[in-house]
């Protein structure tokens, strides 16, 4: 299914709505976080990762991004807390990033992009028996995004970078485990949320975000790295995977919420 979803999305974001006609739906994400309409709500609890380094299982390039996949058979790594009512299991951690240091993120903070952004996916485990048929559900995924920011190299970011050289062919991959996603973190946990889509094809409306307002660091030599990945497979004349962020979407009327 994945396959035929990546074929068929070839072509940037503005040639989705052809193939998938939910990229002109009303909670497509990324958006840009307008500050200053974002709606304080007491209600929303403190954020509650409780990951377990043993579900690391694997680093992949699958042309589109690269990512650590997790073990989700258990609930051994969940997300709890925050605007989640149940507990959504930890799915695979990927990164978006752009063709300079000037862009990359997704989400945008006051019309301001950072250089690249984290996303953590997990799903509702509580509800739903597998990750696809969540994906499939208005409240069936929940993803935590955190912006990486221009500045001193990242030392966690490195237990990643500096595998990106055993995986540069799309369909790559390589054992990676004993990794606990928490490290990426920022100090603050503090976010803002709203309800929204995947940020890719098949652009499924089934995502709480949760992004992250404090970010992290990551300096220009690591992001090079990940420009350094191709989107190409071994048969194929060898594309560097550039750029891989989708533009902010229209709000359409929804609110985002801040703890
Ligand atoms: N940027 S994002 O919005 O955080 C983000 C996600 F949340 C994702 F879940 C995926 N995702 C896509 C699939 C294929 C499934 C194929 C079967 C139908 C569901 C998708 N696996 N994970 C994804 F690629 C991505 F970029
Ligand atoms: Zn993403």
């Amino acid at each position: 299914v994945w396959e035929i979803h990546s074929h068929l999305s070839a072509g940037g974001p503005a040639h989705w709505k052809e193939v998938f006609p939910v990229a002109n739906g009303d909670r497509q994400s990324p958006i840009d976080i307008k500050t200053e309409e974002t709606k304080y709500d007491p209600s929303l609890r403190p954020l509650n990762p409780n990951y377990d380094p043993a579900s690391a299982k694997i680093i992949l390039n699958n042309g589109h991004s690269t990512s650590v996949e997790f073990d989700d058979t258990v609930n051994k790594s969940v997300l709890t807390g925050g605007p989640l009512s149940g507990t959504y299991r930890l799915r695979q951690i990927h990164f978006h990033w752009g063709s300079n240091d000037e862009a990359g993120s997704e989400h945008a903070v006051d019309g301001m992009k950072y250089a690249a952004e984290l996303h953590v996916v997990h799903w509702n485990a509580e509800k739903y028996s597998s990750f696809v048929e969540a994906a499939r559900q208005s409240d069936g995924l929940a993803v935590m995004a955190v912006f990486l920011k221009i500045g001193e190299c990242n030392p966690q970011l490195k237990k990643i970078t500096d595998r990106l050289d055993t995986i540069r062919i799309k369909g790559k991959r390589a054992l990676f485990t004993n990794f606990d996603p928490s490290c990426l973190l920022p100090k603050s946990l503090d976010y803002w949320t709203y309800f929204g889509s995947l940020t890719v094809p098949p652009l499924l409306e089934s995502v709480i975000w949760i992004v992250l307002r404090e970010p992290i660091s990551v300096c220009s030599e690591q992001l090079a790295k990940f420009r350094s990945l191709l989107s190409t497979a071994e048969d194929e004349v060898a594309c560097c995977l550039l750029r891989n962020y989708r533009p902010p979407q229209p709000l359409k009327g929804r609110e985002v919420r801040r703890n």
